[in-house]
């Protein structure tokens, strides 16, 4: 990390207080990818939404659709997120759909920032297909499935407080943008005659 980086990145840990930062968006958009590589540079700890779901239920996210359906799994997601959130400053990956939960919405802008990473339909199809586990896109069109999510779901991640739009870029390179974008929002809305 480049100096300028890392003294945004100090201000930022300095500006968060307690607060999480949640990272939402579709599948493939770096949420988890992205998400560790903020913690590390922030000195924070970091957590995967689907992975402390998946210890929750103590099976893998795929699974938990095929056995309990997907109303289930939100349950399940909504309840993880909302213990999650008690317990900040943390970086938090949400699973893809979770801010699409109005209560989840609240409980994660009472607790802390969102920040959307918005990509376009190639890369995020580039970025699913490393990978066949995704309940959502085992489909014979994944391609068209993606396009009916960005449509129902970027209205709703669009009330993020942040959006950082994931261009062709470097883990790293996508890494600064977050941190500088979270500099720039912190830094307008933290009331200085506050301690932070
Ligand atoms: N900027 C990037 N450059 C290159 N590869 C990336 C970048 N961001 C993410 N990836 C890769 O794309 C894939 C999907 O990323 P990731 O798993 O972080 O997505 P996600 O948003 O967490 O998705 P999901 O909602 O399915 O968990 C991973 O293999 C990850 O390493
Ligand atoms: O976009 C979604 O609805 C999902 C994304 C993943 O993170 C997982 O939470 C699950 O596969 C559902
Ligand atoms: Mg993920």
């Amino acid at each position: 990390m480049d100096t300028a980086t890392k003294k945004r990145a100090a201000n930022v840990r300095h500006l968060i207080g307690d607060q999480t930062i949640a990272l939402v968006g579709l599948m493939g958009a770096g949420k988890s990818a992205i998400g560790k590589k903020l913690a590390l540079a922030l000195k924070l700890p970091f957590v995967d939404a689907d992975t402390e779901i998946e210890a929750a239920a103590k099976m893998p996210v795929a699974e938990i659709f095929e056995a309990y359906g997907e109303p289930e799994f939100r349950r399940l997601e909504a309840s993880v997120i909302k213990r999650i959130l008690e317990s900040g400053p943390q970086v938090l990956a949400t699973g893809g759909g979770a801010f699409m939960s109005e209560a989840t919405r609240d409980i994660i802008h009472e607790n802390g920032i969102s920040l959307w990473l918005s990509a376009d339909i190639d890369l995020l199809m580039v970025r699913v297909s490393k990978k066949t586990t995704r309940p959502l896109l085992k489909n014979p069109n994944p391609r068209a499935v993606m396009l009916d999510l960005m449509e129902k779901r970027y209205p709703v991640y669009a009330k993020a407080n942040i959006e950082v739009a994931s261009e062709d870029l470097t883990k790293d390179e996508m890494a600064r943008n977050v941190i500088n974008a979270l500099d720039d929002h912190l830094s307008q809305h933290t009331r200085k005659d506050q301690p932070a």
